[in-house]
């Protein structure tokens, strides 16, 4: 296969456009983005298109936490790891996630720096999670739920200067999946039609609904419009660009390919990321 250019995760990401049909891109590194909507409102589609981006960018390492399987499945061999309906699997996985993070602090602070930098050895790593709330309230029991909320609001939280990039989905955007909290942690927002004021407000940020912007107005059969918001800025309405499951299949061979390819090439010209695999390594001690 020919190969071309590839992207790059410090790039902006295209996820569609606005109402007045001008290009809407997302910078993600350094940042994090929770989805929210009811079922079949378009979370899956705009993680795909994220996903996709990260894939074809060499310069990022993924992480797939999907209960379904088969949302994010077709990443899987671009992917540094891949969790499906495996609950001790995801914890296992946010606590390496956990452990690299504390190790990059701790590079970040001897070299003095205060952020990943393109030219560090370190790889941002992005973390997709389809359906937080299968691992934070469904799968497993009180106890490894609590364990996996705890992590992933650690590395929600602290990531992202160390280049973890957290972009997670849900279509239950209620309190106890959502708190205030957690949702304060996301530099970006989308929410996907919702079906009340206060599951938008949950994803949006308090208030919002009664200042006219609620993703409970969004029709039904408008598939992939939502509120897009950003840290400290207004909503803004987005219909998100569309990946069918064959465009998904033909980036995903491509980017691993691609991927192969960089690795040969990077074994011989420069050393690997320190921070080693995410896969299949024991929990931190
Ligand atoms: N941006 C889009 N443009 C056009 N159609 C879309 C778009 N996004 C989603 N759709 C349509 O909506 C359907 C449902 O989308 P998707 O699976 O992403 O929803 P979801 O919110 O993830 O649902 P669930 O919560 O049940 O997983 C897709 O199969 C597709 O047909």
């Amino acid at each position: 296969m020919p190969l071309g250019p590839a992207l790059s995760i410090y790039d902006p990401v295209f996820i569609g456009i606005d109402e007045f049909g001008h290009r809407v891109t997302v910078p993600l590194i350094y940042r994090n983005m929770l989805i929210g909507g009811e079922p079949g409102a378009g979370k899956s589609a705009l993680l795909n298109l994220l996903v996709a981006h990260a894939a074809l960018s060499l310069d990022a390492r993924l992480c797939l936490l999907d209960g379904k399987r088969v949302e994010l499945g077709q990443w899987r061999r671009c992917a540094d790891v891949f969790v499906g309906p495996d609950q001790g699997h995801a914890i296992r996985t946010l606590q390496r996630l956990q452990t690299m993070m504390d190790n990059r602090y701790a590079f970040l602070e001897w070299f003095g720096h205060r952020k990943v930098a393109p030219d560090h050895e370190f790889s941002p790593v992005v973390v997709a999670v389809d359906e937080i709330a299968y691992f934070s309230a469904t799968a497993g029991d009180k106890k490894t739920q609590e364990q996996f909320s705890a992590l992933l609001r650690d590395l929600v939280a602290r990531g992202r200067a160390v280049g973890i990039i957290v972009i997670a989905a849900t279509q239950r955007p209620s309190s106890d999946i959502i708190p205030t909290s957690l949702r304060d942690l996301f530099a970006w927002r989308f929410a996907g039609r919702c079906t009340t004021d206060v599951s938008s407000d949950i994803v949006l940020g308090h208030g919002w609904a009664n200042r006219g912007w609620s993703a409970n107005t969004i029709s039904p059969n408008n598939q992939g419009a939502g509120l897009l918001i950003a840290e400290g800025g207004m909503p803004q309405l987005v219909k998100t660009a569309y990946l069918a499951d064959a465009d998904c299949a033909r980036i995903a061979a491509y980017a691993a390919t691609l991927r192969t390819a960089a690795t040969r090439t990077r074994r011989t010209t420069r050393p690997a990321d320190p921070s080693g695999p995410v896969a299949d390594l024991p929990a931190a001690a």
